[in-house]
Formats: C-alpha cells, structure tokens, sequence
C-alpha cells in the first residue's frame, strides 16, 4: 500500500508540487499521469526517500521509505536510468546491489532471465542499448521480490516486445496482490495497463479513481486527459 497525504514541495521558491494526495492499493495497478513538468517525479522523488518533503507524508507499507530495513525487500523502484556505473558489468552490479540488500546472490541470475538480460550478463553497462538499461534498471527493481513497485516511465526506449512484456510483469505482479504505481504520460500504454489513475497537473491531483470512472463521459483516455489537465494548466 502506498499513502500519500499532503504533500508539498518547492524548488527554489516555485511550487512543485502543493497539497497532493493519493493512495494505491495492493492488487492494482496504479497509474500516475500528467503532462511534463506537472510533478510527477518530484512526488515519486519523496516517497522513495530521494528528496524531503515540505509538508506531508508519503508512506510505504505504513513507514516512510528511510524507515524501512531492508528497502529493496520492500519496494522496487525505477526512476531515470538504471544507475548503474558504466565500467560495471550487468552481474556485477546487482550482485553489489543485492549485497547490500541482503539479497541471497541467486537472485541475480533469476532476474537476469527474468529481464531477458542473461545473454548481457557479463556485457559492461556503458554498451547497453537504453532499452537494455531499461530492462537492468527492472532486474534492479525485482531483485528483493518487493512487495511495492514505484516506476517512473519504464518504457522509454522499450521497442514493442519491451513493452509487453513490462505490461504483462506489472499485470502478474499486481495479480500477485502487490502494489504497482506506475507514472507515464503514455496515455494507450496506461489506458492498457492501469486498474487505477491518479492524474496529476501543475503541481496538483486533478482526479483519482478507477480508469473507468476517469474516464466515464471521454471517448478516450487521452481525451479525458486533455480535458482535466488543459484548464489547468498555469
Ligand atoms: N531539482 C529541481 N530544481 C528546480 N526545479 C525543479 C527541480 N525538480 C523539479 N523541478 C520543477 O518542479 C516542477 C515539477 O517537475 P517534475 O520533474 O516533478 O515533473 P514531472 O511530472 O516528473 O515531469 P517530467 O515528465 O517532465 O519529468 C517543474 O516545474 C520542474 O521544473
């Protein structure tokens, strides 16, 4: 579960983000939408401990992510780039990851096939393609078979095998009864993957609920979007 209560922030002086709240359940997919810039990053940023907040709480499981023991047995995550150093091979890095996870070690070579990156498991990281970092950033984010998936557009630079194949790993991992949040502005790719939406605009939730609620009285997912996000817009 994840609960996120107002929450604010500023960079600079200027408002990021002011007053947003959501939650995504086990057993969901959620996806978290909004245009460039609307502060979808700068939310995800909080709840995984990567920045503070000005004012609220943004909770995993019931615990702020600096709280949790052991946080990739927790929640998996991918935000830009697979953070991975370039001189490091594709083992080498979640072998050091899972270490100091306390990660048994034969769950690198179970991610790895998972990924579709075992041919690459001994290629340096700084010669894989974007979508292979992609799929290294995923292995990452599935090493400590989390409970909570946080994902900041994993398809970018998937071509469309990639991309099924992140759809129908989300769909099975929330079919499992896990959380999955999911932030995109793709809006088919969402329109086929989310149970849930949370639409998010300059700085603000504009709407939430199930994708069918959202988008009751659209022909479409995109032109639901288009309609919530434009007024809004500063
Ligand atoms: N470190 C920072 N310093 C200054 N301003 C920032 C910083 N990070 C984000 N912002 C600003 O905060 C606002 C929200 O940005 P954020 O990256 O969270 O949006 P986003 O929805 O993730 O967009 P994108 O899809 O383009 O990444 C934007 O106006 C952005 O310019």
């Amino acid at each position: 579960m994840i609960e996120i209560t107002g929450l604010t922030k500023s960079h600079r002086g200027k408002p990021a983000i002011q007053d947003v709240t959501f939650s995504a359940a086990p057993g969901r997919v959620t996806g978290f939408l909004g245009p460039n810039g609307a502060g979808k990053s700068s939310t995800l940023r909080i709840l995984l401990g990567l920045d503070r907040a000005g004012a609220g709480t943004a909770l995993i499981g019931g615990r702020p992510y600096r709280e949790l023991c052991h946080p990739l047995r927790t929640v998996g995550s991918l935000l830009e780039g697979s953070g991975a150093h370039r001189s490091r091979t594709a083992r080498a890095h979640l072998s050091w990851v899972a270490r100091s996870n306390g990660i048994p070690l034969s769950r690198v070579e179970e991610v790895l096939e998972e990924t579709g990156l075992a041919h690459a498991a001994r290629k340096r990281v700084g010669t894989f393609s974007l979508g292979m970092g992609q799929r290294l950033g995923m292995a990452a984010a599935l090493l400590g078979r989390p409970e909570v998936l946080v994902l900041d557009e994993p398809v970018n630079g998937l071509d469309p095998d990639g991309i099924r194949w992140i759809r129908h790993l989300l769909r099975s991992h929330a079919a499992d009864g896990h959380t999955v949040l999911l932030s995109s502005h793709l809006m088919s790719e969402m329109a086929e993957t989310a149970d849930d939406l949370v639409v998010i605009s300059a700085g603000r939730v504009v709407t939430a609920g199930p994708l069918a609620e959202v988008t009751a009285g659209y022909p479409s997912l995109e032109a639901a979007f288009f309609a919530l996000t434009t007024g809004s817009l500063s």
